[in-house]
């Protein structure tokens, strides 16, 4: 049973959509460039265009989309979303990660009664004065030393989004001065491995977590303040240690004291920021550490530009709504189940990554607002890596591989690092690999290849089907003007909001993540068997296999 508004796209595609050419599209519409590419100048993120022309979309195709738009009521779920609506029903919350980097000095935006607006700007200043005094000196630790190096430990959107933004800002940041690092996983390795080049004396350790109760996160915490507090020179004030080298990011001030970090010493946010939306609140400290409370608010200042244009943009040329019913089109229509982001940009390297969470935590859902299993496909796999790398890794497969993998292609006209050719041969590629996955490669053209270049008749059989691309594979190609704090954060929101129009339409709530407590369950109950004398009985025979190996083998 195909979902109502998506009856005339279904028919489209049966008729029309599914034999699309993309190279015969092109063909016959000199100006198809100009049709299906949307180009526009930010004032402060530059310049921004999607060209979604190389996809199997034709003028019809583009219609039917757009009416998703409407029949699914987009536009009033996410002015809803903006103005601070509890659509995340299943846990009574508003959605506000926009309400967090809005730059309206008049913005009001009430949640339960309260100007959310005034609280955010309130925990912005604070994070300024303390990143201003950290970067500047002032801030010392227990030796009277500055502080050289920040350890963030938390975990999904309390690391994710820190890593990935601190990695595409390098540029705006002095190593020399400060270093980041990130530690998430429970595997000691990561702590160990961190241990190893930080000095206690002047290491800030950020603990990093909206409920303050994620197992990793606390687990690690309490690792790093016992071996902080085990390096301190006898008589050192614990307590008044502890507090210049702990500061926490949470909306749970009650765990947080618990565990011994001072109030004033938490940098608070709310249960309206879902974790995987969190970088633009408290959870950025670490970024705004790293590259200057100014260029943290530059980066909140470019999603504040998409997040205007995601309002006000008419939607055929609403960049994330575009952006949006491509994936649903492969997704919903083709069974393309998967959606590849390359970024052609090294600084950009844990973006894909990033999305991961963004994209599969929010849409990676079978039950819709009607509390009713879904009969359709919902959120595509995220993956992919940094372009050319990726060039040398997997596509093959998508050249010439028998699925079908939409893939997202992005690039800065200027590089951060304008290295002799590098930059050319980089976005040399870029255009290519969209050209070649659209245009692909006859068996003809293989042929007069292998001829030109002398291969006899029966090794050009042997091998020219090998050397075919079928072509007509679908991508997106985004530009922007240089990667830069606004044009990530304008690039991150796009994304954001991408996700956010695709959750509506496929009828589910993007916003909770229920999916990831059974997991966490299971493990509290297995840890204690793994230290408890003798063989596991209680579980599955697989499971009890495995724990049993693991007792058996294991020096704990
Ligand atoms: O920030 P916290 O509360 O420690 O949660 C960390 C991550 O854990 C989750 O898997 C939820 O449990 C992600 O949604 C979240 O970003």
């Amino acid at each position: 049973m195909v979902k109502e508004q998506f009856k005339e796209l279904d028919q489209h595609y049966q008729q029309v959509g599914k034999n699309i050419n993309i190279k015969e599209e092109f063909k016959n519409n000199a100006n198809r460039f100009k049709e299906f590419s949307v180009e526009t100048k930010f004032e402060k993120s530059g310049l921004f265009l999607l060209d979604y022309s190389k996809n199997r979309i034709n003028k019809q195709t583009m219609g039917l989309l757009l009416n998703l738009i409407d029949s699914c009521k987009v536009e009033q779920f996410r002015n809803d979303m903006f103005q601070g609506k509890k659509i995340n029903f299943t846990e009574d919350r508003a959605v506000l990660h926009t309400a967090l980097r809005n730059r309206d000095p008049n913005a009001v935006i009430m949640v339960d009664g309260e100007n959310v607006v005034k609280q955010v700007r309130n925990v912005l200043l604070k994070m300024r004065s303390f990143t201003d005094r950290v970067r500047s000196g002032t801030w010392k630790g227990y030796s009277g030393k500055k502080i050289t190096d920040v350890v963030n430990i938390g975990i999904g959107g309390s690391d994710l989004g820190p890593v990935m933004v601190c990695n595409a800002l390098k540029p705006y940041a002095n190593d020399k001065e400060l270093r980041v690092h990130f530690v998430s996983n429970i595997d000691g390795t990561h702590m160990a491995e961190t241990f190893k080049v930080v000095n206690p004396e002047t290491t800030l350790f950020i603990v990093a977590s909206k409920t303050f109760t994620t197992q990793e996160t606390i687990t690690n915490a309490l690792t790093a303040r016992q071996w902080f507090l085990s390096n301190l020179p006898k008589g050192t004030d614990e307590k008044l240690a502890i507090a210049q080298h702990f500061v926490a990011l949470s909306t749970n001030e009650r765990e947080v004291t618990k565990f011994g970090i001072l109030v004033e010493n938490m940098f608070e946010f709310w249960d309206w920021v879902g974790g995987r939306y969190s970088v633009w609140s408290a959870i950025g400290l670490p970024v705004a550490l790293y590259i200057g409370m100014d260029r943290f608010e530059e980066f909140l200042a470019g999603a504040y530009e998409m997040d205007t244009h995601f309002l006000l943009a008419p939607k055929h040329q609403n960049l994330p709504m575009i952006m949006a019913l491509m994936g649903v089109w492969y997704n919903n229509f083709f069974g393309f189940e998967t959606n590849a982001i390359l970024p052609y940009d090294q600084y950009m390297n844990r973006f894909p990554a990033y999305f991961q969470q963004g994209d599969m935590e929010s849409n990676g859902k079978y039950i819709n607002r009607e509390g009713q299993s879904v009969d359709y496909s919902t959120g595509p796999i995220i993956w992919g890596e940094p372009g050319t790398n990726g060039q040398h890794a997997f596509y093959q497969l998508i050249h010439q591989g028998r699925k079908v993998i939409p893939c997202d292609f992005i690039a800065p006209v200027e590089s951060q690092n304008p290295l002799g050719s590098h930059h050319p041969i980089l976005l040399s590629n870029f255009f290519a690999q969209t050209e070649a996955l659209m245009m692909g490669k006859t068996r003809e053209q293989v042929e007069a290849e292998l001829k030109k270049d002398g291969v006899s008749a029966e090794r050009i059989a042997e091998i020219a089907p090998h050397k075919v691309f079928q072509g007509n594979r679908p991508t997106n190609s985004i530009m922007i003007q240089k990667l830069t704090p606004h044009s990530l954060g304008a690039l991150v929101a796009l994304y954001e909001h991408k996700i956010f129009v695709q959750g509506i339409i496929w009828n589910i709530n993007s916003f909770d993540q229920w999916g990831v407590e059974l997991g966490k369950q299971l493990a509290k109950s297995i840890l204690p068997e793994l230290t408890t004398p003798g063989q596991v009985s209680t579980h599955d025979s697989s499971t009890n296999g495995l724990i049993n190996f693991f007792k058996t083998h294991s020096k704990l």
